[in-house]
């Protein structure tokens, strides 16, 4: 056993050789205490096993390992077992998530883990429910669906679950994620033996100050409701405010710390009337496990139109601060200051930009309310406002670490500067994105692709949170890289977009060590022991927000194709991968002619309906087909029946003519045809098809 710093970690009774929670330990510090592999001997390191999964889609999981036993979880909520040491499955969970709830979700129907505890397995599945299985059978012992049918929620409902739940004192909790659709967050605690429910926590209030009848109802009603204007898009809309991954427990002061998302729809304008902080979007929010009361808040990011989420990934840390020795919660979210808060209390202790940040000029030194520079307010101005960060953030969900060794935390960190302009007469949209942004991407103009594409920064950052300053930084080719493990071998370990798996001296940042993974890498690498060999696993599979959203920035600099697959390493491993082909979509070109008075229209549309996953302008960020190559063309039927009729609804391609009309999903392909004849990104590799289940 070893007592980390992270004060939560001393509750613990982690062994060393397990990661038997989503970030190892309470505090979530994602740092193994193991030192078989390290600095002297990393570049001995080579693949032990692995295990092709069948699903080529994003892959975000943490696995768990609990006594050589490892639970994995991969893309539409599959759940497995298998032998650490040696891959052998133990048992399967396929959830059977429906097909066509996939177009609830922002990006891909991904799933960032499950969660252990006595004998069980906890997942959350992308169509809201939550599951416990048996550890030893991978049986079904209960399962509830946790959105209420008759609460309070908008009119949209498009709620998903791909985060990993927490246990707290035999509580499970879980939120959910939608609110670019258009969703009421909301997280509940349920008892782990029995699955029934023991309290709900609403993010946000409801209209006309409604209570719920849920634990949340004081402080919304005291609180919150007050900073919302009370005829809003919101009230329709449900607000947002979705807990979709962030959840912590502190043992030691005995909260739950909720990372609370955006607002729904984003335009603050339309959604609130441009009045009021919006609570608790853009806050944590601090609540007891097993009654979900209200203890504290902090809202990082007040009047959000940034998508500014405080989501992202939260760590407890132990440290002295001014000479007092302080029981933290660290956080870099998407606005681009790392925080840190005090667990017990909320009071603010700092918030120091750990990456370019344009829209606020700084934080109140007292209060941490950021000094929003005007022009940043776009939905108020009218203007386009060019935001650093934008809405992906200066770090996203991929988890950073933290090793009490060096006392840094280390960010997976990038910048995408975005342009925000209001869409002029919005309206929401019962299905596809509800943003109240404007659509436009990129012109398909390679030297615009070009520069904007070398603009986009990604690089590993040694953020030392005692002092707020960044030890050293190892730079990437591009953005949206994986999360990070700490391991007091003196490592750190990251994957890569570029499908790199690489080591890092956890010192000076000096790369130790480079395995190519094929296949575009956005998952954190965990390290365990079994047999007293070290290993490192790390889930393979190119996907999320960026890759569906980006088009050709996402495939700039970065043409890997999804072969997805769990890696696990240890010295002297010496299986290989198969040889990487490179096989890919034929970039088929339809020779259908095109009604040039339609494309435009068709481009508006497709903006709106289908950039959410096939990518910016028809080019696929690399993770679901590039409708530019879709056979589909050929025919306004067969285009039809897909976009209309939702013949490939299962594999969460569903109907979309509750929300388009015949003439206009033939603008789109009218569109597509345009495209499809000339663009010139044709020769990306994009999807292997060959491969894909669904
Ligand atoms: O507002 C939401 O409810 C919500 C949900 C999710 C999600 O569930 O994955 C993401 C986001 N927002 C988001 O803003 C974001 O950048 C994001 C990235 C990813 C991903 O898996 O790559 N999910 C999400
Ligand atoms: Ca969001």
């Amino acid at each position: 056993m070893s007592l980390l710093a992270g004060g939560a970690a001393k509750a613990d009774n982690v062994p060393d050789s397990d990661w038997p929670q989503h970030g190892r330990t309470a505090a979530e510090l994602r740092y193994s205490p193991l030192t078989q592999i390290n600095t002297s001997n990393v570049k001995r390191l080579g693949l032990a096993w692995y295990q092709d999964f069948d699903t080529f889609r994003g892959q975000e999981g943490t696995p768990l390992v609990i006594d050589g036993v490892m639970y994995l979880t991969t893309n539409w909520s599959k759940v497995e077992a298998v032998r650490a040491a040696t891959g052998e499955v133990l048992w399967r969970y396929d959830p059977q998530v429906p097909g066509d709830v996939a177009v609830r979700g922002c990006c891909d129907t991904v799933n960032r883990g499950a969660a252990y505890w006595n004998g069980k397995v906890f997942v959350g599945t992308f169509d809201g429910r939550l599951i416990a299985l048996d550890a030893k059978t991978g049986k079904l012992v209960w399962s509830v669906n946790t959105i209420p049918q008759d609460a309070n929620l908008g009119k949209i409902r498009s709620y998903t679950i791909d985060g990993a739940p927490r246990i707290a004192k035999g509580t499970v909790i879980i939120g959910n994620g939608g609110a670019e659709f258009g969703v009421r967050g909301f997280v509940s605690g349920f008892d782990a033996e029995t699955g029934s429910l023991k309290w709900r926590f609403y993010t946000v209030p409801a209209p006309g100050n409604r209570p719920d009848g849920a634990v949340s109802d004081e402080p919304l009603s005291k609180l919150a409701y007050h900073t919302w204007s009370p005829t809003g898009a919101w009230t329709h809309s449900g607000g947002g405010g979705t807990v979709w991954d962030s959840i912590v427990y502190d043992p030691e002061t005995d909260l739950v710390f909720l990372g609370v998302g955006n607002g729904s729809p984003w335009n603050y304008q339309v959604r609130s009337n441009g009045i009021g902080n919006n609570l608790f979007l853009g806050s944590i929010v601090a609540i007891r496990p097993e009654t979900g009361e209200y203890v504290w808040h902090f809202q990082e990011t007040p009047n959000d139109q940034w998508d500014f989420t405080a989501s992202q990934p939260m760590m407890l840390l132990d440290l002295v601060i001014n000479g007092k020795k302080r029981h933290l919660l660290a956080q870099a979210p998407k606005n681009g200051f790392f925080y840190l808060l005090d667990a017990r209390t909320g009071e603010f202790v700092s918030a120091i930009p750990y990456t370019n940040v344009n829209w606020a000029s700084g934080v109140d030194p007292k209060t941490g309310r950021p000094k929003i520079v005007p022009e940043a307010m776009w939905s108020l101005t009218g203007q386009t406002w060019m935001g650093i960060p934008g809405s992906l953030g200066g770090h996203n969900w991929a988890p950073m670490a933290y090793s009490p060794k060096t006392g840094y935390v280390y960010i997976p960190a990038q910048e995408l500067p975005e342009p925000f302009k209001a869409e002029k007469n919005f309206r929401l949209h019962s299905m596809g994105v509800n943003l109240g942004i404007d659509m436009a991407g990129l012109p398909d103009d390679p030297h615009v692709v070009e520069a904007v594409g070398s603009s986009l920064k990604g690089w590993l950052e040694a953020w030392d949170p005692a002092t707020g300053k960044v030890a050293f930084t190892v730079p990437h080719e591009t953005p949206w890289n994986g999360g990070v493990l700490a391991t007091a071998g003196d490592l750190v370990f990251q994957g890569l977009a570029t499908g790199a798996f690489e080591a890092y001296d956890a010192r000076t940042g000096s790369k130790l060590y480079h395995f190519d993974a094929h296949s575009g890498i956005v998952a954190p690498p965990i390290s365990y022991e079994v047999n007293g060999h070290q290993y490192v696993a790390v889930e393979v599979g190119w996907g999320g927000a960026f890759p569906l959203m980006g088009g050709a920035l996402a495939r700039h600099r970065n043409t890997t194709i999804n072969h997805s697959r769990l890696l696990v390493f240890a010295l002297d491993g010496h299986v290989t991968l198969p040889v990487e082909t490179h096989n890919t979509q034929v970039p088929f070109r339809t020779t259908q002619p095109f009604d040039a008075e339609r494309v435009n229209k068709g481009y508006d549309l497709y903006q709106h309906y289908c950039l959410a996953c096939h990518g910016d302008n028809a080019v696929a960020g690399g993770v679901l087909p590039d409708l530019r190559y879709s056979g589909a063309l050929e025919d306004p039927t067969a285009f039809y029946n897909i976009v209309g009729r939702g013949a490939l609804g299962n594999y969460g391609m569903v109907s979309f003519s509750s929300s388009l009309k015949e003439s206009e999903i033939e603008d789109i392909r009218n569109f597509l045809i345009k495209r499809s004849q000339g663009s010139h990104a044709d020769n990306l590799p994009t999807l292997d098809q060959k491969k894909t289940s669904r």
